[in-house]
């Protein structure tokens, strides 16, 4: 059976100036991590702002938690924790003036959760904000979002900056909040590594579209770099999702998406010797989406 979704973006489309989100589908199961990536400027952020009804999509819909955005906005935000870059604490406040300011406004304050996370992030209440690190203000944001115990949370770029340790004091939190089968979590990285280790699902977006949207295993079990020897110069025979060529001399790299089992077969049979077959990282996958995604809008 199908969990119901906590996200479902319908047909969204965009129009700024000089971008535009086309007609985009984004279904993000209760109980799942969906991580956005694609490169700058690719739409990440205009999507999660519809998500959190900031902007209003020219056409298509957009349901959060059951609620039609931005129209139930109000109702939707109460049980969504959202993270993003510009976003603003008070700076001469403390982080404790900022724990009570929230817990005044959310019922669901778990106040014993907000001081574990003290402590988890080695934070106290006496601390202004204007006295804060970079990572420190990151790891204080997770604590006011985190302790509100929302069922959505949507990250955009929640890793971006921070050093390895203090990065992975913030995954492992968001990791922790999955500990709740019914929480939900939507975040952007550029970080591939974040992204390939706690998401459930991917979704890669490419000037306003989406290239690729599917659970992980079958996003990254769909790659392959096929090597290859060319020894008497054969035409490589069609093959439809091929993503990438490299040549050296008479070696031959072949990038491949949805792969199938019977190509180096087929390969050999074109008389040309496959000498290995490897899997992808999310990198090197993000590397090939981008390159082809390129040569297509060119053409
Ligand atoms: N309010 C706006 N007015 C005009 N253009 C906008 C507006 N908001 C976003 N854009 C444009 O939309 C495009 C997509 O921006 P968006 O922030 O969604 O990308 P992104 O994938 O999050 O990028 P990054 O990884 O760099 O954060 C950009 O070209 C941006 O300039």
């Amino acid at each position: 059976m199908d969990l119901p979704l906590a996200i479902e973006c319908t047909g969204i489309s965009k129009r700024y100036p000089h971008f535009a989100l086309h007609s985009v589908d984004l279904a993000c199961e209760q109980g799942t991590v969906m991580g956005l990536v694609g490169p700058n400027g690719a739409g990440k952020s205009t999507i999660m702002r519809m998500v959190m009804g900031l902007v209003a999509p020219d056409a298509g819909t957009v349901r959060v938690l059951g609620h039609a955005m931005p129209e139930r906005q109000v109702a939707a935000k109460r049980n969504i924790g959202f993270i993003a870059e510009d976003m603003r604490l008070y700076e001469s406040e403390t982080i404790g003036f900022h724990m009570a300011f929230i817990q005044s406004i959310f019922d669901s304050w778990d106040e014993d959760y907000a001081n574990t996370l003290l402590r988890r992030f080695d934070l106290n209440r006496q601390q202004k904000v204007k006295g804060l690190s970079h990572g420190q203000r990151v790891k204080a944001t997770l604590l006011l979002a985190l302790a509100r115990r929302p069922s959505l949370l949507v990250f955009d770029e929640p890793t971006t900056g921070l050093d390895p340790a203090v990065r992975k004091e913030v995954l492992d939190e968001m990791m922790n909040a999955m500990a709740d089968e019914t929480r939900s979590i939507l975040f952007s990285s550029h970080n591939t590594a974040d992204v390939e280790q706690i998401s459930d699902y991917i979704t890669f977006i490419y000037g306003g579209r989406i290239v690729e949207s599917r659970n992980k295993e079958d996003f990254m079990d769909g790659w392959r770099r096929l090597r290859l020897t060319n020894r008497d110069n054969q035409p490589l025979p069609e093959l439809p999702n091929l993503r990438g060529v490299q040549h050296s001399g008479r070696l031959c790299a072949l990038t491949v998406n949805e792969y199938d089992e019977s190509l180096p077969a087929r390969l050999s049979g074109a008389g040309l010797a496959v000498q290995a077959v490897e899997r992808l990282t999310l990198e090197e996958i993000f590397l090939a989406n981008v390159k082809h995604a390129k040569a297509e809008f060119a053409q």
